[in-house]
């Protein structure tokens, strides 16, 4: 064990084994993630070598063997809770994607969620047992934002009763699905609905697009994969064309729309249910930034605590540049970011089930300001994660540019998140609009409830404007500082309000008011979404009872707050003394850094990084793991062109 990574652990404040299981929700928990972290870790059949080392499509036939075989395993094991199938597969696939990943993650989701009972009798027991293996094909090469403008139509044909789905043009060519490419047989396909000759908008179906016998795409349909990408070299995403496709009636998802057999439409209590499953994902995110970015501070800061450079005080030996305070003010608002988003992806997470619990049973009313708030939160934090991951990765020099240093798979992975599942602009004018219906709302004196109360608060503080009050913050005050955020918020929203009402004014229309109007719409929502990461974090720290555990939260949510505070310095008062403040707080994390990241309890395995490794031991490992890169395998090459260059 390195000796300075030994030093850090027992420098710690605090118990991590008391922090881990704080994260996990209690001993038994971290227990059992263990326990089922250790099936894959034990589990020969997962020891391979780095998919660095492979071709694409080696990468992409090793997915596809790794997903079956986890298939098999967790029906040996039992395991069927789907926190501990995500825990088991998330060790197993370690940073990367898996090949049935999408069958998981939207096919499957959406078929629990937005098919009758009759015709989950049909579908899930082929989908549960991977005969039907599915993926969720809904952008096209010209659309993936504007679904409303999708092409692909689903004409419904009364005489036979069956739907044609065809894809009439170049742009409607369904482009970017995960796994549609090579791996699935069926998909769920959103279309136009036509029937009786009129269009009903955006429907999803199902439909089968390869033989599940023999593999080969369907008459009508053609299929394949879109070529290589930044990332995700594992996941065939591809590109489906449908000509004249007929599927019977029964595979239009009809939970909430139905068309009758005489081809009679029956429209849904709210023409938003059928872009449930992209709700669904954006609040799932939330928690998947939280893992990347506590994953990518895990390396760097391990790796900090070894990694000796330069001189701090000449004639004495070369630090850890974990001492630099120029890495520190890099690398733990981040760990601070990676702890609160942490408890914001549970939040989320939890939100996500009660309202949609509530929607089950037939409570449509807080469905907008869930979709508000999975929008604003996956683009909030998926920006922030993406950005903080490249910080780590440049914060460990030379050696974080390296594959085996785990970052730079971490980062192309991770960065589709701030495209994928709702563009991140887009999200944040998603959020916008909901946050300017409610500030009219507060104004015409209406009860707001849930994260976005604090704009009735606005209006009784009238007739000052928001714009005018002081911000007074007592910087050592987490509550004080939360109470910053949410006025920040508050007078972001209320700008975007006064700059849509001004341009409205202008006898512009209300689209190019909106347009005209989007950086403060965008800012308000970044600040609503701030203000509600920096309130759950000082909220989960009142139900901490363990007091070591509860300073050094405290001390990251300070320094999360504050941090935060300086970024945006022109929408506090920058108080000249927060830097100070911010500086005191750096040395106070300081002996704490590496049992922070060590109360992530990322193994060795899942983390795959050699600068991150438990032991400090990275040099030793990473020149074991370059000698077993390809071109490694033979000493000499390109001898014939050594030859050729000699002869001239
Ligand atoms: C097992 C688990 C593991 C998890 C582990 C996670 C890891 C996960 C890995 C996945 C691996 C890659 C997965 C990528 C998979 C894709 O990328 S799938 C494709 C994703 N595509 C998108 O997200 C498209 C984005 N675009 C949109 O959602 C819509 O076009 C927009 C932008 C919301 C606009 O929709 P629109 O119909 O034009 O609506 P708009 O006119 O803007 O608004 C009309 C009203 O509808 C409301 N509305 C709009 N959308 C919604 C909605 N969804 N709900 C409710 N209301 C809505 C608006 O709020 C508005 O309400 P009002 O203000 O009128 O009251
Ligand atoms: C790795 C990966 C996996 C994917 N998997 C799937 C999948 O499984 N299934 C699937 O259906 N799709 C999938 N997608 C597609 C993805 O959902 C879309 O790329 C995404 O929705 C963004 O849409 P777009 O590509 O049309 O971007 P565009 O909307 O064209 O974005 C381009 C720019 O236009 C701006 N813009 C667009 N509209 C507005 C507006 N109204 N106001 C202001 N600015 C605007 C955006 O902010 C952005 O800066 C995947 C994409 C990736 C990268």
């Amino acid at each position: 064990m390195n000796p300075d990574i030994c030093r850090e652990r027992e420098n710690a404040t605090f118990n991590t084994e008391t922090l881990t299981n704080m994260l996990d929700g209690s001993a038994e928990k971290t227990r059992r993630r263990r326990e089922i972290e250790s099936l894959v870790i034990n589990d020969p059949d997962f020891q391979h070598d780095d998919p660095n080392f492979m071709s694409r499509s080696e990468r992409y036939d090793a997915a596809v063997k790794k997903s079956s075989q986890m298939i098999m395993k967790l029906r040996d094991y039992g395991i069927s809770d789907p926190e501990e199938i995500y825990f088991y597969k998330r060790t197993a696939r370690r940073t990367f994607h898996e090949a049935f990943g999408l069958h998981y993650t939207m096919f499957l989701p959406t078929l629990y969620s937005q098919c009758t009972p009759e015709q989950q009798k049909k579908w899930l027991p082929l989908a549960e047992n991977f005969k039907a293996l599915g993926t969720y094909a809904q952008t096209e090469l010209g659309h993936g934002t504007h679904i409303r403008k999708l092409e692909t139509t689903a004409t419904y044909d009364p005489s036979t009763q069956e739907f044609v789905l065809n894809c009439p043009t170049v742009s409607s060519i369904k482009w970017w699905p995960g796994g549609l490419g090579k791996t699935s047989n069926h998909a769920i396909v959103l279309a136009q609905l036509y029937t009786l000759g009129k269009c009903h908008g955006l429907h999803a179906f199902i439909v089968p697009i390869r033989c599940m016998k023999t593999h080969q795409p369907l008459p009508g349909v053609t299929v394949g994969d879109i070529g290589p990408k930044f990332g995700f070299e594992e996941v065939d995403n591809g590109y489906l064309k449908l000509e004249n496709v007929r599927i019977p009636r029964e595979n239009m998802l009809m939970k909430y729309a139905q068309v009758e057999p005489d081809g009679s439409y029956l429209k849904p209590p709210s023409d938003k249910l059928t872009y449930g499953t992209m709700v669904f994902i954006r609040a799932m995110i939330v928690g998947e930034s939280a893992r990347a970015l506590s994953k990518s501070c895990t390396i760097a800061i391990r790796y900090s605590a070894v990694r000796h450079q330069s001189e701090l005080r000449p004639g004495e030996p070369e630090p850890q540049i974990l001492d630099y305070q120029a890495q520190q003010y890099k690398l733990f608002p981040l760990l601070a970011a990676a702890y609160a988003f942490t408890f914001v992806g549970q939040y989320m997470s939890d939100t996500y089930h009660r309202i949609t619990g509530h929607i089950n049973q037939g409570d449509f009313s807080q469905l907008p300001e869930l979709h508000a708030l999975a929008a604003g939160l996956k683009a909030f934090t998926t920006w922030t994660a993406n950005a903080g991951i490249e910080v780590c990765r440049m914060a460990c020099g030379g050696h974080g540019y390296l594959c085996c240093s785990g970052l730079p798979d971490i980062y192309v992975t991770f960065t589709p998140t701030c495209t994928y599942e709702g563009e991140n602009t887009v999200m944040m004018l998603q959020t916008a609009r909901f946050l300017v219906k409610c500030y009219r709302q507060a104004r015409e004196g209406q009860q707001l409830s849930g994260t976005v109360s604090y704009l009735n608060e606005q209006q009784r503080l009238q007739p000052q404007p928001v714009s005018s009050r002081p911000t007074v913050v007592n910087i050592n005050d987490l509550a004080s500082l939360v109470e910053a955020y949410k006025l920040r918020a508050a007078k972001l929203v209320e700008v975007a309000a006064k700059s849509l009402q001004g341009e409205l004014q202008r006898s512009i229309s209300q689209e190019d008011a909106w347009n005209n109007s989007s950086i403060e719409l965008v800012r308000a929502s970044d600040a609503h979404c701030h203000y509600v990461v920096v309130e759950l974090f000082a909220a989960k720290l009142s139900e901490i009872s363990d007091t070591a555990v509860h300073s050094v939260l405290n001390t990251l949510a300070l320094l999360y707050a504050l941090h935060g505070i300086t970024l945006n310095s022109g929408d506090f008062l920058q108080l000249s003394q927060i830097t100070q403040r911010i500086k005191a707080l750096l040395v106070e994390i300081r002996p704490n850094a590496v049992a922070l990241v060590d109360s992530f309890d990322y193994n060795d395995e899942m983390l795959n990084s050699v600068l991150g490794r438990y032991d400090g031991n990275v040099y030793e490992s990473m020149f074991e793991w370059a000698k077993r890169s390809p071109l490694n395998r033979t000493e000499v090459r390109s001898f014939i062109i050594f030859n050729i260059i000699q002869k001239k």
